[in-house]
């Protein structure tokens, strides 16, 4: 697999005019869109999936995460949409696509563990409704897809199907009942209290369902329901889906 080439982000580069590598191009990864709520397995499946794909992974949810963790770091309550702007503007953010080597830092600091603390989870959903920071990171994320060189990037957050790559050839909402989402995320965070761990995941999904529909599928989106099926079935289901829609795409 091409080596997954980490790039880095400044605001002021990707100001309002910024023109986004056109897609759709020879040389243009293949995008595979994933969208969901929280604990609904995105991030781990797409990394599995980009993994069997050979493809590269771009967790979308770690810039919102990086830019609360950047806020927290200023003082700064993510509540106040003034403030976040403010911090933004000096926002030194990047990632890796790379599914075996994945780290994300802001001005040079590896912030990988540090965005999934439980302050930051608390705080992210202020951010990540303020309109001119979902542009900003947006044309970020098309960016980095675009100068990957990779055959293909599974990328996964909450717009993704529908505003940052609503014309990926595959997409696909990725769903499970909420206490199965809790259950999960609460199995993973072992050393939080499973009522806290499971009432903040449902507090976030209905603040961030006021700025973007990831809970019913747009037109055309598939949706995997992993309710009933184990990690390695839902990667398969995902799997399913990205040959038959590419299939018939290049008609096989
Ligand atoms: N189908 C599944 N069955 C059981 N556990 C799963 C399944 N899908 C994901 N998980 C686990 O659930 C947890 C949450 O998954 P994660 O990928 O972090 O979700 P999200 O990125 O949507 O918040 C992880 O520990 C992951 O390994
Ligand atoms: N495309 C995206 C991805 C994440 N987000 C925001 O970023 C937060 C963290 O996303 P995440 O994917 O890490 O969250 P989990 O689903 O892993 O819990 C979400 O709660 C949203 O507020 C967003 O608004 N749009």
């Amino acid at each position: 697999m091409t080596d997954p080439t980490p790039a880095l982000f400044r605001p002021g580069l990707a100001a309002p005019g910024f023109a986004a590598p056109a897609e759709g191009s020879a040389s243009a990864p293949v995008i595979v869109a994933i969208d969901g709520p929280a604990g609904s397995g995105k991030s781990s499946v797409s990394k599995a999936t980009a993994a069997r794909l050979g493809y590269g992974f771009l967790d979308t949810g770690a810039a919102y995460r990086a830019l609360a963790w950047h806020a927290l770091e200023h003082g700064v309550d993510t509540s106040d949409s003034t403030a976040v702007l403010e911090v933004f503007g000096d926002f030194d953010y990047a990632i890796s696509l790379d599914t075996t080597d994945r780290w994300v830092r802001v001005g040079g600091v590896d912030v990988t563990t540090a965005i999934r603390e439980p302050r930051v989870t608390d705080a992210v959903s202020g951010v990540a409704r303020v309109g001119a920071v979902r542009q900003a990171v947006n044309q970020l994320f098309r960016r980095l897809v675009a100068s990957a060189a990779l055959q293909g990037v599974v990328v996964e957050g909450r717009d993704i199907t529908t505003v940052v790559f609503p014309d990926a050839p595959v997409r696909i909402l990725l769903t499970a009942a909420p206490e199965v989402r809790a259950a999960r995320r609460s199995a993973e965070l072992t050393d939080q209290d499973a009522a806290r761990v499971a009432a903040a995941l449902h507090k976030r999904d209905a603040a961030d369902s006021t700025v973007v529909d990831f809970l019913t599928a747009a037109p055309g989106v598939e949706v995997v329901d992993s309710t009933h099926l184990d990690f390695e079935q839902t990667v398969d289901a995902v799997l399913s889906v990205v040959d038959s829609t590419m299939g018939a795409r290049d008609g096989r």
